[in-house]
């Protein structure tokens, strides 16, 4: 068990993520925080950035900040901390839809277990990505297919079906699949295509919908997983490059599949990214980079 006495934990939690039912208890969180002896200071996120300026705000004088949300406020809370150039441990409850990071650090959704993790004061380091010169992301920056619905879902949805939320809303995006003309750099190798989607990724699960090996996937070994799918010429094509996917059998002829560190896109045209699920600004080139060992979580 982690010392108390240095356990000075600031609490952010995202009323308004995940499910209506169940919402975060925090209060009950609170009580086993304190019950182990940690000094708790709670703080409510009221709109989109604030668990960012929460953690600037009153992470200085912490050592462990813990936040309640989905993906979105645990990608605010990571560049708060990313940005602070300060030693603080993270703790992370997950109460959001879709919980992808947390399926992938093997972390239950189940509030009180997830709490005794953080007690317990077990870290792990994990790598974090940065988009560009500030944006920092958790697990994933992707664009193309699907990507939208993960920013445009409306929260009252998601709220009341949960991850379904996400799938009816992609299914909109199918008649507006379009290919972009990309051209992707690593320090190996070059890759240039017409793509429908793409993901730079450090997780196990990318929307909650592709899986990939748990085999194949380290969140700490200073790689990212880079999937790029290309515009199936014809259904058969479509057919079988969706059979792949399902197998996380990656060599199919529509499918680049690579590991990197440092990666560079050259767009011909911008369009949006998905960052961790928010939207994030199109661009005509972007250097992701992968921060190792960036963050320190107790898991
Ligand atoms: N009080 C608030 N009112 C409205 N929006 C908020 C509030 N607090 C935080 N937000 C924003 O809500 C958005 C969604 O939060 P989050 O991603 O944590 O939950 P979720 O969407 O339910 O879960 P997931 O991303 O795992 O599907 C984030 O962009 C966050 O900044």
């Amino acid at each position: 068990m982690a010392d108390q006495k240095k356990n000075k934990l600031l609490y952010i939690v995202n009323p308004i993520a995940g499910r209506i039912f169940p919402k975060i208890n925090f209060k009950r969180v609170i009580e086993l925080f304190q019950s182990h002896g940690f000094d708790v200071t709670m703080k409510k996120t009221a709109y989109k950035g604030h668990a960012t300026e929460l953690v600037l705000k009153y992470g200085h004088d912490k050592n462990i900040i813990v936040c309640s949300g989905g993906d979105g406020t645990l990608n605010e809370v990571i560049s708060g901390i990313m940005r602070l150039g300060k030693d603080v441990t993270l703790g992370y409850i997950p109460s959001g839809t879709t919980n992808d990071f947390a399926c992938s650090l093997n972390l239950s959704d189940r509030m009180e277990k997830a709490a005794m993790t953080i007690i317990k004061g077990q870290t792990k380091t994990v790598d974090i990505g940065l988009f560009g010169e500030k944006r920092y992301f958790s697990y994933i920056a992707s664009f193309g297919a699907f990507t939208g619905s993960s920013y445009s879902t409306p929260q009252s949805h998601k709220n009341i079906i949960g991850h379904l939320a996400y799938v009816l809303e992609g299914m909109k995006d199918i008649p507006n699949i379009r290919p972009h003309h990309v051209r992707v750099e690593t320090s190996e190798a070059v890759y240039e295509g017409d793509y429908i989607f793409g993901a730079v990724s450090n997780s196990l699960s990318i929307g909650g919908i592709l899986k990939l090996d748990a085999n194949c996937v380290n969140l700490n070994d200073g790689m990212f997983e880079i999937i790029l799918i290309k515009n199936p010429k014809t259904p058969i094509d479509l057919s079988r490059m969706i059979i792949s996917l399902k197998k996380k059998d990656f060599k199919d002829k529509y499918i680049d599949f690579f590991k990197a560190t440092d990666v560079t896109f050259y767009m011909d045209e911008p369009f949006p990214w998905s960052i961790d699920g928010e939207y994030e600004a199109g661009v005509n080139k972007v250097k992701i980079q992968n921060l190792h060992s960036a963050i320190k979580i107790l898991a």
